[in-house]
């Protein structure tokens, strides 16, 4: 029987086919990557239901993950190796770590579970309960926010509370956005699936998902941190602005630069406005994208 990297398909959360990078072993089929330039991989894992980490390997007999159930491990698994992809490719990052760390994931936590989180060493996925959420692992912009938290983790490591804390959130976001720009929302593809053109948020437009979009709507609270899903909406608008004036390509080498080598746990909106503007000369001099850079932070009160 061989053993080794195989290429199997599955069917994603929304039904959509997808090539999958999997394992064979002894006549099973793993969510199993091991084709990427890393000393890690990329596994997928499910808990079956339950909320023990990391759980079983997703498996399949015949290297076809087309059942339904499947389409979360297929998404996660899918979606995990874009995210890497973008780092590498754009960042010239190894994972996370940038040291060739296996990224894993494990779908199918809990029961109707309407959340997605990194714990620190891996990424967690709830299967929603079919009316806020599908499961989460369905946008790859979700996979990409939760990835980002680890990267996040291993550069910035911006403390996850108030200010430093919606940076966290934000720069979540952002980088959700880098890796589908498909548009300015975010979760859009598997939040309220009976519901059409809503979101979890939006970059373009936060207040219309209740975000404050100018520090004079900060929003002070002791709940959700500090409210880092709330407040992350002023950063979120400064960086649609930025985006919408020097485009995509200086952006995202901006926020990398910003984040893996300027921010630090305690850095609040005002040291990421510092932090951007360093990284912006460092890369394109103190001209027009400065001054776009330092307009976008200044239009939401942030100087
Ligand atoms: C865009 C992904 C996202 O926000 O995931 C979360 C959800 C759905 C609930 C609670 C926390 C998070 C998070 O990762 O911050
Ligand atoms: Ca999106
Ligand atoms: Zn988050």
């Amino acid at each position: 029987v061989t053993e080794g990297a195989t290429t199997g398909y599955g069917y994603g959360v929304l039904g959509d086919y997808k090539s999958l990078k999997t394992y064979s072993a002894n006549g099973t089929y793993y969510l199993y990557d091991t084709t990427k330039p890393m000393s890690g991989v990329i596994e997928t894992r499910t808990a079956n239901y339950g909320s023990s980490l990391p759980g079983s390997y997703s498996v399949d007999s015949n290297n076809a993950f087309t059942s339904t159930s499947q389409g979360a491990d297929v998404d996660a698994h899918y979606y995990a190796g874009t995210v890497y992809d973008y780092y590498y490719n754009t960042h010239g990052r190894n994972s996370y770590d940038n040291n060739g760390a296996t990224i894993r994931s494990t779908v199918h936590y809990g029961s109707n579970y309407n959340n997605a989180f990194w714990n620190g060493a891996q990424m967690v996925y709830g299967d929603g309960d079919g009316s806020t959420f599908d499961p989460l692992s369905g946008a790859q912009d979700v996979v990409a926010h939760e990835i980002t938290h680890a990267v996040i983790e291993r550069t910035a490591g911006l403390r996850y509370q108030d200010q430093s804390g919606a940076l966290n959130e934000s720069m979540a976001d952002v980088f959700g956005y880098f890796v589908e720009p498909e548009d300015f929302l975010l979760g859009e593809d598997v939040y309220t699936p009976n519901k059409s053109g809503d979101a979890l948020r939006s970059l373009s437009n936060p207040d219309a998902y209740g975000q404050p979009s100018h520090m004079d709507d900060y929003y002070y609270t002791s709940s959700d941190n500090g409210g880092v899903h709330t407040n992350s909406g002023i950063p979120n608008k400064a960086a649609y602005l930025t985006i919408q004036s020097i485009g995509k390509t200086k952006a995202e080498k901006i926020y990398y630069r910003a984040m893996s080598v300027y921010l630090t746990p305690t850095s609040n909106f005002s040291a990421a406005r510092s932090a951007l503007l360093q990284a912006t000369s460092d890369l394109y001099g103190t001209g027009s994208t400065y001054n776009s850079v330092a307009s976008a932070w200044s239009q939401v009160g942030v100087n």
